[in-house]
């Protein structure tokens, strides 16, 4: 039998940058020939919400707007041309919800890279709704065992660090610097890093984070970037060899962290770009980067086989991050947690409330 769909439902919606928030209720959208229509359960709120929130970016967001890009749910309505999924499958529903599936990129599976992406919770209506819709070439399939809450933030964290990881080249025993591993890619990279056989140095602020990352995420070492009084020593000094991490993956909200990576990596090391502060530049020295030949690159979410893989890690009990739950209603008080740095882990919310 097919799941009765309501016509209104719950979502927060951004009618203007810089917000805040509204709760209120909202038609229910029907999905189109290609698309899935997903009930979310629960979504996990990203960094990247509040730059679309904040309008800090240089690509404009869909006004009125519903943001979320991390939702797990079940599929309730889907079109004619929708194939590989059925009614009553758990999926998620991923930062990139659509792309043309033609263009080079996409053919060769690179399609975040799709000039004619549709983004989720930034141009096309996200999943800080109770009923979302994506295409369904695009959804990420979910097995049922898999709890839909704890999932959430592998959607668009679990992934993104996954494909930072893999991107980074980091072989099993090699170190890598996690910046930014207190926060909700921070938190989930050290547990992918150390599923791969990657040791971990975490950078962050603050004793709480500490100690996640010391005690349940699997950091080796932690370097407070407020306290440290020399970054750059107390990085290399976490390796062996005191030549600092084979790879650095930048997970950061702020520019400065993007500056000094080039300092502290390991002759042929890689900087794997992730994080977004906004209007924030690179700079690294020229001479040290020759000399050490080093490689500094960015890395955008995950294509549908690595969704697949980083969901397939959490599937098979080998990541274990951080979140805490909250209704949906209380977006805001996420936000605003969010914007002063206090958040260890990850918020997620539950649709229902
Ligand atoms: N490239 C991608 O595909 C992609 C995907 C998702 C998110 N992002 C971006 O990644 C960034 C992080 O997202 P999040 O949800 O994990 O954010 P978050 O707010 O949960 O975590 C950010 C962390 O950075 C830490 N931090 C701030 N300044 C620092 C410094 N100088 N040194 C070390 N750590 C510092 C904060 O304390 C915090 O713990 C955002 O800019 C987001 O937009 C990028
Ligand atoms: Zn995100
Ligand atoms: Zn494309």
């Amino acid at each position: 039998m097919a799941p009765e769909i309501p016509t209104e439902q719950w979502a927060q919606v951004i009618e203007k940058t810089g917000g805040p928030v509204e709760y209120k209720k909202i038609p229910v959208q029907k999905p189109g020939p290609d698309e899935v229509l997903v009930n979310i359960k629960y979504s996990g709120v990203c960094h990247t919400d509040l730059h679309a929130l904040q309008g800090d970016w240089p690509l404009p967001i869909k006004l009125p707007l519903v943001g979320g890009h991390e939702g797990a749910g079940i599929v309730v309505a889907k079109g004619d041309l929708a194939t590989g999924v059925e009614i009553g499958d758990h999926a998620g529903v991923k930062w990139l919800n659509g792309s043309c599936l033609a263009c080079e990129f996409c053919q060769k599976s690179d399609e975040p890279l799709c000039p004619k992406p549709l983004l989720s919770g930034y141009t096309v209506d996200g999943t800080f709704q109770q009923y979302c819709i994506a295409k369904a070439a695009h959804i990420a399939h979910l097995p049922k065992e898999v709890p839909l809450d704890a999932v959430a933030p592998v959607l668009c964290a679990g992934i993104t660090v996954y494909k930072g990881l893999k991107e980074s080249g980091a072989k099993p025993g090699q170190w890598v610097a996690i910046v930014g591993a207190g926060g909700g890619l921070g938190s989930l990279a050290q547990q992918y890093a150390r599923a791969m056989g990657i040791r971990v140095i975490a950078i962050d602020s603050g004793d709480e984070k500490k100690k996640m990352c010391l005690e349940q995420q699997g950091a080796e070492h932690f370097v407070d970037f407020a306290t440290s009084k020399d970054l750059v020593k107390d990085v290399q000094a976490a390796t062996p060899d005191g030549l600092g991490p084979h790879a650095v993956l930048l997970v950061a909200v702020n520019e400065k962290p993007f500056q000094q990576a080039a300092e502290y990596i390991r002759p042929r090391g890689t900087v794997v770009c992730i994080g977004m502060p906004a209007g924030a530049f690179l700079k690294a020295p020229v001479f040290e980067s020759v000399v050490k030949m080093i490689t500094i690159k960015g890395s955008y979410v995950g294509n549908r086989q690595d969704s697949a893989e980083a969901i397939d890690f959490y599937a098979r009990g080998l990541i274990k991050a951080p979140f805490k739950i909250v209704g949906l209603s209380e977006l805001q008080m996420v936000y605003d947690k969010m914007k002063k740095g206090d958040i260890a882990g990850r918020y997620v919310l539950d649709m229902s409330k």
